[in-house]
């Protein structure tokens, strides 16, 4: 029998070696697509947008639309422990992706030949396992310094390419972004951004009304006229970063095809300033315990609101992004609370508390310190107060949890 088979089988490899379809070559095409050989140049899709723009949401999207990647994703994370939240925030969207490499605290390009260098490096160790890189930077990074790491590092150029720079911009506050004014007249983080992108995507179109739309694409055509040298960044409206992945992945933007050196692109917006804002700085609060919703609420509201949490110089903390996982009293899951600027949200995640650890709350928040412009409101403690104390920064807040 088995020698039955055997023959049956030479048979038929006979018959389609006689056969001149193209057939064995197509599979071993499709094969290679889906694992590429040890020598096959990987892309990296660069994600930029300012904090709360919906870039991780995007990063997300991708992840549970896209089924037929292998997609490793890296993040940079700005402020410590606002990883864990991001961490939590994309594990909600599925648990498709293959690797999780996290960058320590710091920014990505302001340590291109330490951290963010060996990240990748380290990744690529694991060649062979994807076939895709995402790389979300922090919402202040200058991602042209993040994408001159794929020029500059030689070693790097063999195994990856830079596929292209997606710029993910906040239809509500995005305006706002770009025209913020920066000392020395320095180009700001939001207009580097977007002048850089060869996709820009104006997200949560659902929050404004088309007036403010129109001044927003307005002044981002304007922006990427004067600030890229093709000046042809394509412009998409997005709710919830849905967008036809065929605009986000495989641009080969950089490609002798595109007739765009990424060298080229980067002289004109990356000039050698420092660009991170120097005023902007991230604060991390922990308080163990559970929270009542309502005083959390509360005090959220002050902060965002109200705008009346000081430092001890009586500065006011200009929330830009607050990100946090919270305990609720008489909830079992984990809460994430998200807020962009005066918007807050908290959500219940899929993960629950460990019965025997200890809980806490812990939120991030970056922010800006302005000279008293709001009146002189303070929080006002309540029985349960706590006092969180982050001497280094020399102030402290009240919270009621
Ligand atoms: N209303 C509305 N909210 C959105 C939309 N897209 C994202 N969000 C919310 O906006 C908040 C910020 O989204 P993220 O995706 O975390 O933004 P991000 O750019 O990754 O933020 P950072 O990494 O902190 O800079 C979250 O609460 C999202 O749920 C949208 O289209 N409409
Ligand atoms: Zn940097």
């Amino acid at each position: 029998m088995l020698q039955a088979n055997g023959a049956e089988a030479e048979e038929e490899e006979q018959a389609e070696e006689d056969c001149p379809e193209l057939v064995p070559i197509e599979t071993k095409r499709r094969e290679e697509e889906e694992k590429p050989g040890p020598g096959a140049k990987i892309p990296v899709t660069i994600i930029s947008g300012y904090l709360g723009a919906g870039k991780t949401t995007l990063l997300n999207y991708i992840l549970t639309e896209q089924h037929s990647k292998r997609i490793a994703v890296i993040l940079n994370e700005f402020g410590e422990g606002s990883a864990v939240e991001k961490s939590l925030a994309v594990s909600q969207g599925g648990e498709l992706y293959e690797e999780w490499l996290e960058l320590g605290n710091g920014c990505l390009c302001c340590s291109v030949k330490d951290s963010g260098l060996r990240a990748i490096e380290n990744l690529m160790q694991k060649k062979g396992k994807f076939d895709y890189i995402l790389l979300e930077t922090t919402g202040l990074a200058d991602p042209g310094a993040v994408a001159s790491m794929f020029w500059v590092d030689a070693e790097l150029g063999s195994d990856i390419y830079l596929d292209g720079i997606v710029t993910v911009v906040d239809s509500k506050y995005g305006l706002k972004h770009l025209a913020e004014e920066k000392a020395g007249g320095l180009i700001n983080e939001a207009t580097r951004q977007v002048a850089l992108a060869d996709l820009i995507i104006i997200n949560k179109t659902d929050l404004v009304p088309e007036e403010d739309l129109s001044q927003l694409r307005t002044a981002i055509r304007y922006r990427i006229m004067n600030g890229s040298i093709n000046g042809l960044g394509k412009i998409l409206e997005t709710q919830r970063s849905r967008v036809d992945l065929s605009n986000v992945l495989d641009l080969h933007a950089f490609d002798g095809l595109s007739g765009i050196s990424l060298q080229k692109k980067l002289q004109y917006v990356s000039a050698t300033q420092p660009h991170l804002d120097q005023n902007i700085i991230t604060v991390t609060f922990e308080a163990p315990g559970n929270a009542k919703e309502e005083s959390l609420n509360v005090f959220i509201q002050n902060l965002l609101w109200e705008k009346n949490v000081r430092n001890k110089d009586g500065h006011c903390m200009e929330v830009i992004r607050l990100k946090g996982l919270v305990s609720i009293k008489d909830r079992a899951q984990q809460v994430i609370v998200q807020g962009v600027h005066e918007l807050y949200d908290l959500e219940e995640t899929p993960v629950s508390w460990d019965d025997d650890a200890q809980r806490t709350n812990r939120l991030v928040f970056i922010d800006r310190f302005r000279k008293a412009i709001y009146p002189s409101a303070s929080l006002v403690p309540r029985a349960s107060t706590q006092k969180l104390r982050k001497e280094s920064l020399g102030y402290h807040v009240c919270v009621n949890v």
